[in-house]
């Protein structure tokens, strides 16, 4: 048993504030998008990758990753990460489990993956987290409304890996109910189906702002990149 990947690369990058798309920012003279493509490339377990994409960059992307073998196809991305997902969803092949990852995070590492394949195949649906480290409150107003329990307080990642079957499931409610989430385990959530956890690392960051560029760097040097 082997997983397809649905990696999302149609936004805007409008936080990070850059004249482009910012999965077309150079890290060590590569694209951001070709760093992400080649954690999946190099995944013995990993069959298929699909990618959603701006119909304007398609074909920018296509030349970017035509050395990657396991890149099946492209789809056009909608207007939320979650419409650009679906387009993809609805016309990989379908599989035994189906991972999503942001094109916005190059850093996952093989355990990761690895750890969160194993989980997916025993499990129906399992993503990547770690604990959140600073304390987190509840405002409203500018006024504190309460402070939770931050033993329960997981700031989530991608990949998130599941059954495909329930994943298109969850898609296809989530259209007809015109839920919109920020993330696709939000989706199965709502379907009653339990979400398992896999404790990933700080390494794995989005970048969102500019300021997670400096961070990237840090991440290579320390890797020796
Ligand atoms: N309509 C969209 C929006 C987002 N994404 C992808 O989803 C991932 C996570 O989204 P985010 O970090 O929010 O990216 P952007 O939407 O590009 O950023 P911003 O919200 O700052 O514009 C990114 O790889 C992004 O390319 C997508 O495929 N389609
Ligand atoms: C899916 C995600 O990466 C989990 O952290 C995140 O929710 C994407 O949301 P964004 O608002 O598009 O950054």
């Amino acid at each position: 048993m082997m997983y397809t990947v649905i990696i999302p690369a149609a936004g805007q990058g409008k936080r990070m504030g850059s004249d482009r798309n910012k999965v077309f920012l150079e890290l060590d003279g590569r694209p951001v998008i070709y760093h992400t493509v080649s954690k999946f490339d190099e995944d013995a377990s990993c069959q298929a990758i699909y990618l959603s994409a701006r119909q304007d960059e398609v074909a920018l992307l296509t030349e970017l990753l035509k050395g990657f073998h396991k890149v099946k196809g492209l789809v056009i991305g909608g207007s939320e990460r979650q419409y650009s997902i679906y387009n993809a969803l609805k016309v990989i092949p379908p599989c035994e489990v189906v991972m999503v990852h942001d094109a916005a995070r190059p850093f996952v590492s093989q355990e990761t993956l690895t750890e969160l394949y194993d989980a997916a195949c025993a499990k129906n649906a399992v993503i990547a987290a770690v604990p959140v480290k600073d304390t987190i409150k509840v405002i409203n107003n500018g006024v504190i409304d309460h402070t939770p329990d931050r033993n329960v307080l997981w700031q989530v990642q991608t990949p998130q890996a599941f059954k495909y079957e329930l994943l298109l499931e969850a898609y296809q409610q989530a259209a007809e109910s015109r839920f919109l989430g920020t993330d696709d385990a939000s989706l199965v959530e709502r379907l009653g189906v339990p979400v398992s956890v896999v404790v990933s690392d700080y390494d794995n960051i989005k970048l969102t702002t500019p300021e997670d560029l400096y961070f990237a760097e840090a991440i290579m040097k320390k890797r020796g990149i």
